[in-house]
């Protein structure tokens, strides 16, 4: 590659936080090969916040997984915050998980230390990186997550959506510019994952850091803006949140015409790959009664603006 491409393709990679193109990923087992990445292709640009949902085995813990830097892809290209991860050493990766990227995980026990406080919790990261004016810092993330009246209550004492906010205060601790959180309300009641979500909201907001959550929750994913859905390890379809007239005005002017607007629509669009492919919805194959291997003729309707797509034999 020359120079001058070099350096326009970085500025290029530099201006989203994650660029995934063609990525692959296959586990070997001894004696099966499973591909749990088909060449899915995602760009999420710095500061969104955004949501991956997709049916279980569709490949969406192992696109966090190669994001958070804790598995390496098979082929394809994948950078994050303007790093080309496939060129990382074992270094880079490790200096990788300390600097730029944090994890929720919806499972604590790979968060929290049961036996210890909340704030030892939060603590126990930085002391792992050297970090000076921990007790501090502990507090403050405490605090951004409303638990700071709990700092002394031992993990076992809290609730299950406590803990989790404990885990969202720790993700932080190294101040990542990405925050990767996997099902964080997968086991809360509805009031607890609304103050998660909220405090994503707030910490992309405030932080401007870039957050991806993983989630089955539907009900989470409608109060997202962008919610890409994964299937067969390969992005098929993206629903992006329109914002309402009103909402628009809102922010246009100082006046505020609805103090809380809610009544937004969601539209759903499918992703065309980088080569054009498309994966269609399966309610859509459903409809048309077809199913993967048939074949389907496609023709632009008359004004040449619309896509038709026919049931082989069919007219
Ligand atoms: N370490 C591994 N070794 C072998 N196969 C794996 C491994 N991890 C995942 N897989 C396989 O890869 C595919 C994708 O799995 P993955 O866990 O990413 O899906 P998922 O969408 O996160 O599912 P869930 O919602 O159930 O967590 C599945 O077929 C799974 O069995």
């Amino acid at each position: 590659m020359s120079d001058e491409l070099d350096t326009i393709v970085a500025a290029d990679n530099d201006k989203y936080m994650i660029r995934c193109e063609n990525l692959v990923k296959i586990y070997k087992t001894s004696d099966v090969e499973v591909v749990a990445l088909q060449g899915l292709d995602l760009d999420v640009e710095r500061g969104e916040l955004m949501a991956i949902v997709g049916n279980s085995g569709s490949g969406k813990s192992t696109l966090l997984n190669m994001l958070g830097g804790l598995d390496k892809p098979s082929a394809g290209n994948l950078y994050v915050d303007g790093k080309d991860l496939l060129k990382f050493t074992d270094k880079d990766y490790m200096e990788y998980k300390r600097n730029t990227v944090g994890f929720v995980w919806q499972n604590n026990a790979r968060n929290l230390v049961p036996y210890l406080t909340a704030v030892q919790n939060v603590e126990l990261p930085m002391l792992l990186n050297g970090e000076h004016k921990r007790r501090q810092k502990a507090l403050e993330l405490l605090d951004r997550v409303g638990l700071l009246k709990r700092k002394n209550s031992r993990l076992d004492q809290m609730s299950g959506g406590e803990q989790q906010r404990v885990a969202i205060a720790i993700a932080l601790a190294n101040d990542p510019r990405l925050l990767l959180a996997d099902e964080p309300t997968g086991s809360v009641d509805t009031k607890t994952s609304n103050m998660i979500l909220d405090i994503f909201k707030e910490l992309n907001k405030d932080e401007k850091i870039t957050i991806v959550i993983v989630t089955h929750d539907l009900k989470l994913a409608d109060h997202i803006d962008r919610v890409v859905a994964i299937r067969d390890g390969r992005t098929s379809s993206e629903i992006v949140r329109k914002r309402s007239y009103v909402e628009e005005l809102n922010e246009m002017g100082d006046i505020v015409l609805v103090e809380n607007s809610e009544e937004t629509a969601h539209e759903e669009l499918i992703v065309l790959d980088r080569s054009g492919r498309l994966q269609l919805p399966k309610d859509f194959m459903d409809a048309l009664e077809i199913k993967g291997g048939d074949k389907v003729k496609v023709e632009l309707d008359e004004n040449g603006e619309k896509l038709v797509l026919f049931r082989s034999g069919g007219t």
